[in-house]
């Protein structure tokens, strides 16, 4: 577990081969003219403001950093700007008696540094490429930018999405590239110091271990940090360790499967002042030592106090990227969260309603408590009611000796998502109902009822109504469950694919590659044309195969599968069939064409393959997980997990 390997330094030829294709999109696909003269557009205060608001919180909290660097370059000359996710400068630190200077040069409040506008710059390609950078002198693609020398670092949320650019800017310095090399470093540490207090802010209720390979550097510089849940669960670990790939497997696991100690003794270490703990990691052997910070208590016990995230608002923002219909539906899910108010979301398979629904958890004052899916077409109708409602010891023939906690109490104080809710059978619409309006839920075998409080969001692909017009959903339940219904565009109709695409091109490609993967305009376009019946889902699966085929290299139309070309889907082999994403939407679509011996065969090696986990395995073959689930239940292959009840 390489946590204390240093990051890679300054890394000029890489910069420079970035910069060699900023130049050439600055003038092909921008066409920009190098030579124009003015400085970049600052915004007007009011639309300034629609940039500043959403990120009040995290910029308090970037601020001490910013200051913190500014102190240690200012008498250089240079100033630090504070940028977002699209290039708007919404903080800015400089020496107030050059104001005149720095307006003139664009390093200004509401300054807009984009590559479509300015060409190639840094706090553009740190936005793009997701990496620190230096753009400096001539590298800058227009006339007026080229005195200047940049240097840009990217902060990222606790999930790993962007969320700010940091940068140090000055107007003058010595021609040589390698002067820059220092103020990268600390503009790569400020970063770093932000991205951790904001780690810290987002989890303070929670108990947080910061681990570190040598103990005498633990209490001054932990190599990263990770998270842990009321339940000792790893719920989050900070980008440091995200960025080496460290740990990223233990997410979701409990404390003692990934280290050998238990979580009662860690919550015991922080009563006692988070005195260092020897800690052994299990996958690996590799030793190590925590300090442990506890939860700092709520003010007051009930969770739905707390105040609404800006991050987690920025995340309902991301996911509703710039289709116009989706953006209403984020700035609605915003006024109507932790009202008490049911939400139903409705939109076609892969439309991203558990995305959604996720980041509203996360915007919501429930974020720090657990957010809870129940996938009510994956279970059996005989183990739904126990799933959801728990059970007492010895309730049923197969019981657990100690019982269960259903899956409603587990989203106490949290949020509770039951996907395919048309898919609950009648008996347990009636229970969900009475759950609803009692606020409490009575597990199996017990007589105690257990008062419960969730946020509940539904989602759905069926029309609801036209269940309740058949006598298939409860009409009261109908009522109780749609306060609010928010429509999914299918990926078809959003406005926004092109922006999709180059953020699934990003982000996977960080994943892949370390870096975006680029694609050229005719496969793009074919994207465009495509009518994707498996929507995000579908595309994402799509450019994952077509950026492994393309092993980096700019996305083209022979990467595509058959089906994004207009022509028939390819015929494979059944192994291929369920291993390709392009073939997702039609296994979705149409599960009654997949008869195949061979596939039942396939599919069960994957699921061995995962340890029985549906999602690793639905993720591996590139179909949703309500596939798998309805595959198994028609081949009849029953998890070995399942046997027992
Ligand atoms: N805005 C987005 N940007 C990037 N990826 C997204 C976005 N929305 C959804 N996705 C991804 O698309 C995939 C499908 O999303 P999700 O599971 O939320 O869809 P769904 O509508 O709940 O599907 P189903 O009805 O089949 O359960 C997931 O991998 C999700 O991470």
């Amino acid at each position: 577990m390489p946590w204390n390997t240093s990051k890679p330094s300054d890394g000029a030829p890489a910069d420079v081969a970035l910069i060699e294709r900023s130049w050439l999109r600055s003038f092909e696909l921008h066409r920009l003219d190098p030579g124009r003269g003015e400085p970049p557009r600052v915004l007007t205060t009011s639309a300034l403001k629609d940039h500043r608001e959403p990120m009040a919180c995290f910029m308090r909290i970037a601020r001490g950093g910013m200051e913190a660097l500014f102190g240690q370059i200012r008498d250089a000359g240079y100033v630090v700007l504070l940028a977002d996710t699209l290039g708007v400068a919404v903080d800015f630190i400089g020496n107030p008696l050059f104001d005149q200077d720095w307006r003139r040069a664009g390093l200004w409040l509401g300054s807009c540094w984009t590559e479509e506008k300015e060409g190639t710059c840094a706090v553009a390609l740190a936005n793009l490429e997701q990496r620190a950078i230096t753009v400096h002198h001539a590298e800058h693609f227009r006339a007026p930018n080229k005195t200047l020398t940049c240097s840009a670092v990217p902060i990222f949320a606790p999930d790993g999405r962007p969320l700010a650019v940091l940068d140090a800017s000055a107007m003058e310095s010595p021609d040589d590239r390698r002067s820059q090399h220092l103020v990268l470093q600390m503009v790569q540490s400020a970063a770093r110091m932000v991205e951790d207090a904001n780690f810290l802010h987002e989890f303070e209720h929670h108990h947080v271990l910061k681990l570190a390979r040598r103990r005498d550097f633990l209490e001054v510089s932990a190599d990263g940090m990770v998270v842990l849940d009321e339940a000792g669960r790893i719920v989050a670990i900070s980008q440091s360790l995200r960025e080496q790939g460290a740990l990223v497997a233990a997410l979701g696991r409990s404390v003692e499967e990934v280290f050998d100690h238990r979580f009662e003794q860690v919550a015991d270490a922080a009563r006692q002042g988070g005195y260092p703990l020897a800690m052994r990691h299990l996958p690996t052997g590799t030793q190590c030592f925590a300090l442990v910070r506890p939860p700092r208590r709520r003010p007051s016990a009930a969770p739905a106090q707390a105040s609404p995230s800006m991050a987690g608002a920025d995340a309902l923002q991301a996911i509703a990227g710039h289709d116009p219909q989706m953006q209403t539906n984020a700035q609605q899910a915003l006024r109507v969260l932790d009202k008490g108010l049911a939400i139903l979301l409705h939109g076609e398979s892969g439309s991203g309603k558990e995305a959604f629904a996720k980041a509203m958890h996360e915007a919501s004052a429930r974020r720090a408590q657990p957010f809870v899916a129940v996938n009510c077409a994956a279970i059996p109708e005989t183990l739904i009611e126990s799933e959801l409602f728990g059970y007492r010891e010895g309730a049923f023939t197969g019981a657990r000796s100690k019982g269960a906690r259903g899956k409603i109490a587990q989203a106490h104080g949290g949020t509770l998502f039951l996907d395919e809710i048309g898919d609950m059978p009648q008996a347990m619409q009636t229970r969900l109902l009475r759950v609803l309006a009692e606020r409490e839920v009575t597990p199996l075998g017990s007589e105690q009822p257990i008062a419960v409080d969730v946020q509940l969001i539904c989602a759905t692909h069926r029309d609801l109504r036209e269940m309740v017009a058949q006598g298939q959903f409860r009409l009261d339940l109908y009522y109780r469950l749609n306060s609010v219904t928010l429509e999914l565009p299918a990926l078809r109709d959003r406005a926004d694919k092109n922006a999709l695409i180059d953020s699934l091109l990003r982000e996977d490609g960080r994943q892949l590659y370390s870096r975006a993967v680029a694609i050229t305009a005719a496969a793009r376009d074919l994207l465009l044309r495509h009518d994707w019946p498996g929507n995000i889902r579908q595309l994402k699966n799509v450019l994952r195969t077509a950026m492994a085929l393309s092993e980096g290299e700019p996305v083209s139309p022979e990467h595509l599968p058959a089906e994004i070309h207009g022509g028939q889907p390819p015929v494979l082999p059944p192994e291929r069939m369920l291993s390709l994403g392009g073939v997702e939407a039609q296994a979705c679509a149409k599960s009654g064409a997949d008869e195949e011996p061979g596939k039942r065969t396939s599919l069960l090696q994957a699921l061995q393959a995962h340890q029985w986990n549906v999602t690793e395995t639905a993720r591996s073959l590139g179909l949703c997980r309500a596939t798998v689930y309805r595959h198994m239940q028609k081949w009849e292959i029953v998890s070995p997990n399942r046997l027992g009840h």
